[in-house]
């Protein structure tokens, strides 16, 4: 799907010029979309973008004021609401019910639409809501009212309606949002499933990951209008983040998926003033980095890999680097280097790294340099050592240092820069001195 995007296939939904009006308020304006055959779109945006008004507008429930939406070649608004539910099946966003029939005849509802009013219970029928029942793991729920299912519950039951409904187009508002992990992940499978199979589906869906990971192509409302459409990496970026959600996020790459992954950063709360050196790698530094630049720190970086997460995040943040060519160890004068960029630093940060080969050299430059250290530890994080010598230079570092979790980071940085900078040293250089200074180690 694309706003006019040239989209191989038969086109399932066409858009034009959209625009629906709703208590005096333009809620769409010019939405123009061609959607295309077995096509899994994610409607995205922030809240009141006018996500669930369009799923309403493409089932026919609302009407626009201006354009026209053809489903199937058909005019979807000058369709008979039965002839229109043969088409499309709704799963709408709130799961809240009055009547308390059985599960099952809740689905076998799904059914309406292709039955006449004479016509008995079919095999065709039966075989519909069964399938629906299994397909959403409600079958053994099927003899129980509705109404005392707990939401997902729920939620699974009216997707198996809109199964059973056996419609060529899904609209989905929220699909997943009172789901747990499983059954998001279970849901949007069965939705992708159902795609595979030709059906044509649309979600408004608000996790952006899950968005980016199942759909084919995203749509992103801000205003009412579209602000983005085509495939998620060309829809999610940090600058169409900002403009939609007003919100600075990190768009990288899932490092096991390989999907687009986006991570939302809080407002800097502190306005920064010196320099950090940050030690990272395989994207355990991105957020650091990002934080630490739109504070207002001066940066660097290493030494890297080149193609890494987080030689990619230091550069787009400006940050002076070192980097050594993918896989390479950190060779004599790159640690020079980065030995030359953490003295040059106020503080330096080490990120929550593994303590492999590649770091190690990294951290001894930070444990011989004479500056404040930082390191970050998520509570419970396992690590993996570079040997005996790993662990222990890892050890020294805490013990040197100052261990501080992720999110907590950039506060101790203001602190410590407000109370050091031009101290330039809180450490003796060999990390060996027992004195006071030495048992700086604390955890914040
Ligand atoms: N019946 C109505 N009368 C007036 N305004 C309405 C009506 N229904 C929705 N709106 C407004 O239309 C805008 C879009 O609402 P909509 O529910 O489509 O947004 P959404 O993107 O689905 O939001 P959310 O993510 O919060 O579910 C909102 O500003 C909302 O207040």
């Amino acid at each position: 799907m694309t706003e006019r995007g040239p989209f191989d296939g038969p086109t399932a939904i066409d858009l034009d010029d959209v625009a629906v009006s709703l208590g005096g308020h333009d809620v769409l304006d010019g939405v123009s979309l061609t959607i295309d055959e077995g096509t899994f779109v994610g409607l995205i945006g922030p809240n009141g973008a006018g996500k669930t008004t369009l799923l309403r507008t493409l089932n026919g429930a609302l009407s626009p004021a201006r354009g026209s939406v053809t489903i199937a070649g058909e005019d979807v608004h000058a369709l008979s609401s039965k002839a229109t539910s043969r088409v499309v099946a709704t799963v709408p966003q709130t799961t809240k019910v009055t009547f308390d029939f059985p599960v099952r005849e809740v689905v076998k509802m799904g059914r309406t639409p292709h039955r006449g009013r004479f016509d008995g219970w079919s095999d065709a029928d039966e075989r519909a809501v069964e399938s629906a029942l299994n397909r959403t793991s409600v079958a053994r729920l099927a003899d129980r009212p509705i109404t005392e299912l707990s939401g997902g519950e729920r939620q699974r039951a009216l997707i198996a309606r809109a199964l059973a409904q056996e419609t060529p187009v899904l609209l989905l508002d929220e699909p997943t949002a009172s789901l747990d992990i499983n059954h998001q992940v279970r849901t949007l499978e069965l939705v992708t499933d159902l795609v595979g199979d030709g059906t044509t589906a649309i979600a408004a869906i608000h996790d952006l990951n899950l968005a980016a990971h199942y759909c084919d192509v995203l749509v992103l409302l801000s205003g009412g209008r579209v602000l983005s459409a085509g495939d998620p990496a060309t829809v999610l970026t940090e600058s169409n983040l900002r403009s939609a959600f007003d919100a600075e996020a990190i768009v990288s790459r899932h490092p096991v998926t390989g999907s687009v992954y986006v991570t939302a950063l809080p407002d800097p709360t502190t306005e920064g003033s010196g320099r950090v050196h940050v030690i990272g790698g395989g994207g355990t530094a991105a957020r650091t980095l990002h934080l630490l630049s739109a504070a207002g720190y001066g940066l660097s970086a290493g030494a890297l890999n080149e193609g890494d997460t987080d030689t990619e995040v230091a550069r787009r943040v400006g940050a002076d680097l070192v980097t050594v060519p993918p896989y390479a160890p950190v060779d004599g004068a790159a640690q020079d280097a980065v030995r030359a960029q953490i003295e040059d630093a106020d503080v330096c940060v080490v990120a929550d790294v593994e303590v492999g080969e590649g770091n190690l050299s990294n951290l001894e430059a930070a444990l011989s340099a004479d500056r404040l250290v930082l390191v970050e530890e998520r509570p419970f994080s396992e690590r993996n050592y570079a040997g005996d010598d790993g662990a222990a230079v890892y050890d020294r570092l805490r013990e040197r240092g100052t261990v501080v979790k992720p999110s907590a980071v950039l506060s101790v940085v203001g602190e410590l820069a407000c109370d050091s900078l031009g101290e330039r040293s809180n450490r003796p250089t060999d990390g060996s001195s027992d004195d006071d200074e030495s048992k700086t180690q604390s955890s914040v």
